[in-house]
C-alpha cells in the first residue's frame, strides 16, 4: 500500500526543435542525456520547418515526438537589439507548461552539453511554491537564462503565455527568454550557475569581452551543463581552429569528441546532410595531400590543419597527462567497411580527452546537499 505523496511522479526531459540547422544539437543532448537516465526524452517540434531527413533521425532517438504549432515573435524590434532575428519562433518553447502528462520536466536548448546527471534537479521544485528553476542570465544575473529550465506543466500558465505572447512587443528580447522572465519575475527558484555555464560564442575576442576565466579554471570540474549560447553553435563548424577564439576553441572540441563518441561514418553523414547550411565536418587524412583529397571526394577541404598539435591552455592544465595527442588520431579503424563518401568516414576516433570524473558522478545520484539552494 503506498500512500500519494509516496507515488513516483512522472517526470522527463524535453526540448525544442524548430529547423533543420539545430539538429545535430538535438541528436547529441538526446544521445548525452539517455547515457545518465531512464526517464523519457521529449522533444518538441514545429514540423512545418522540419524536412523528411530530420524527421526521421529524431525519431530514432527521442522516446516521444509532439507537434507543436510554432508562436512567432510579436517583438522584431527587440530581436534586433538582441541581433538574434534568426530567434523569431522560440516563443514556441512556452508549449513546455502545456506537457501536463508530467509532473516535472526539465528544459534543456538543443545547444546545451550535459556532463553529469542532471536527475535530481526533478526533486528541485517538489514542495515548494514554484513553478520554475534556473540558473541566472551571466550577463544579468537579476533574470534566467531560459536554455535549462526545470519546470512544473500547468495548463493555466501555459494559456496565461500564450495570450501574453500574442500582445505586442510582449517579450522584452523578442524571444522566451523575454517573455517567460516578464512572466516570472522575482519568482523562480534560482539554481546553481554550474547547471547552465554560458559559453557566449558571439565573442569576437576574449580581449575586448568579459569572461570571468580564474573562475572557470577553478570550477570547471563541476560543471554540470554546458550551454553555447550565440548564433555560432559548434556543429556549424569543425575548424576548431578558427572558429571560436581563446578557450572558447576547448568548449568547441570537447563538443566535437562528444559527437564523435556517438555518431561516425555514415551516420554522422547522414545527420549533416539532413542539417541544411551547415558545413560538413572535414577530416585530413594523414599522409594525404588536400588536393589528393579534392581529387578523390571533389570537395576542398575546410579545415587542413585540424590533425596538428593541440594546443594547450589553462583549461587543460589538470588533466595534461592525456593531452599531448593530436585532435585527430592517426588510426584507421574497420577496413572493411564500404568506401567513403565523405572525408570524415574514413576515420573513427577514440575519445583523445575525457573528463576523468564524469563516468563516476554519472553512475551516482545527484548530490543535492551541493545545490546550496536560496530562496530568492
Ligand atoms: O533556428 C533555431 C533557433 C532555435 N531553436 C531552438 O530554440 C533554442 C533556443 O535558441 P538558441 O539559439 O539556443 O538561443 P541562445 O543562443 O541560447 O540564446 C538565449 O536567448 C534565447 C532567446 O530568448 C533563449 O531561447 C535561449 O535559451 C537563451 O540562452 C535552441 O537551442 C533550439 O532548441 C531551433 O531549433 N532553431
Ligand atoms: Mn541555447
Amino acid at each position: 500500500m503506498s500512500s500519494i505523496s509516496e507515488q513516483h511522479s512522472k517526470d522527463a526531459y524535453i526540448t525544442i526543435l524548430l529547423n533543420d540547422d539545430y539538429l545535430p544539437g538535438a541528436l547529441l543532448l538526446a544521445k548525452t542525456l539517455k547515457k545518465t537516465t531512464e526517464n523519457d526524452v521529449i522533444l518538441l517540434i514545429d514540423a512545418t520547418g522540419l524536412s523528411e531527413k530530420t524527421l526521421e533521425l529524431v525519431s530514432e532517438e527521442f522516446d516521444k515526438i509532439i507537434e507543436i504549432e510554432p508562436i512567432i515573435s510579436t517583438s522584431e524590434k527587440n530581436l534586433r537589439i538582441l541581433n538574434r532575428p534568426d530567434l523569431f519562433k522560440t516563443l514556441t518553447k512556452i508549449a513546455i507548461f502545456d506537457q501536463t502528462d508530467y509532473d516535472f520536466l526539465i528544459y534543456l536548448d538543443c545547444d546545451v552539453l550535459p556532463l553529469k546527471n542532471l536527475n535530481g534537479l526533478f526533486n528541485i521544485l517538489k514542495g515548494s511554491n514554484y513553478d520554475i528553476a534556473a540558473c541566472a542570465e551571466s550577463s544579468w544575473p537579476d533574470i534566467f537564462n531560459s536554455g535549462v529550465l526545470v519546470l512544473r506543466p500547468s495548463k493555466e500558465i501555459f494559456e496565461k503565455l500564450l495570450i501574453k505572447s500574442q500582445e505586442l512587443d510582449s517579450s522584452f528580447d523578442g524571444a522566451d527568454q523575454g517573455l517567460l522572465n516578464e512572466f516570472f519575475l522575482n519568482k523562480w527558484l534560482r539554481l546553481p550557475y554550474i547547471n547552465n555555464v554560458t559559453v557566449n560564442t558571439n565573442l569576437i575576442t576574449l580581449e575586448n569581452s568579459y569572461e570571468y576565466l580564474p573562475a572557470y579554471n577553478r570550477f570547471h570540474q563541476d560543471i554540470k551543463v554546458l550551454h553555447f549560447i550565440g548564433n555560432k553553435k559548434p556543429w556549424f563548424s569543425r575548424d576548431i581552429e578558427n572558429y571560436f577564439t581563446g578557450n572558447l576553441k576547448n568548449f568547441h572540441k570537447l563538443w566535437w569528441e562528444e559527437f564523435d563518441k556517438n555518431y561516425f561514418g555514415y551516420e554522422a553523414g547522414k545527420i549533416f546532410e539532413a542539417s541544411s547550411g551547415i558545413t560538413p565536418p572535414v577530416i585530413t587524412i594523414p599522409g594525404e595531400s588536400s588536393s589528393s583529397l579534392q581529387d578523390k571526394y571533389g570537395k576542398e577541404p575546410q579545415a587542413p590543419n585540424l590533425a596538428e598539435e593541440k594546443l594547450v591552455n589553462t583549461w587543460d592544465l589538470d588533466i595534461e597527462e592525456q593531452n599531448n595527442e593530436p585532435i585527430l588520431s592517426d588510426e584507421v579503424i574497420n577496413e572493411e567497411l564500404p568506401p567513403p563518401i565523405f572525408p570524415w568516414e574514413a576515420y573513427r576516433r577514440d575519445p583523445t580527452r575525457v573528463f576523468t570524473e564524469i563516468p563516476e558522478v554519472l553512475k551516482g545520484d545527484f548530490d543535492m546537499e551541493q545545490l546550496n539552494l536560496e530562496d530568492d
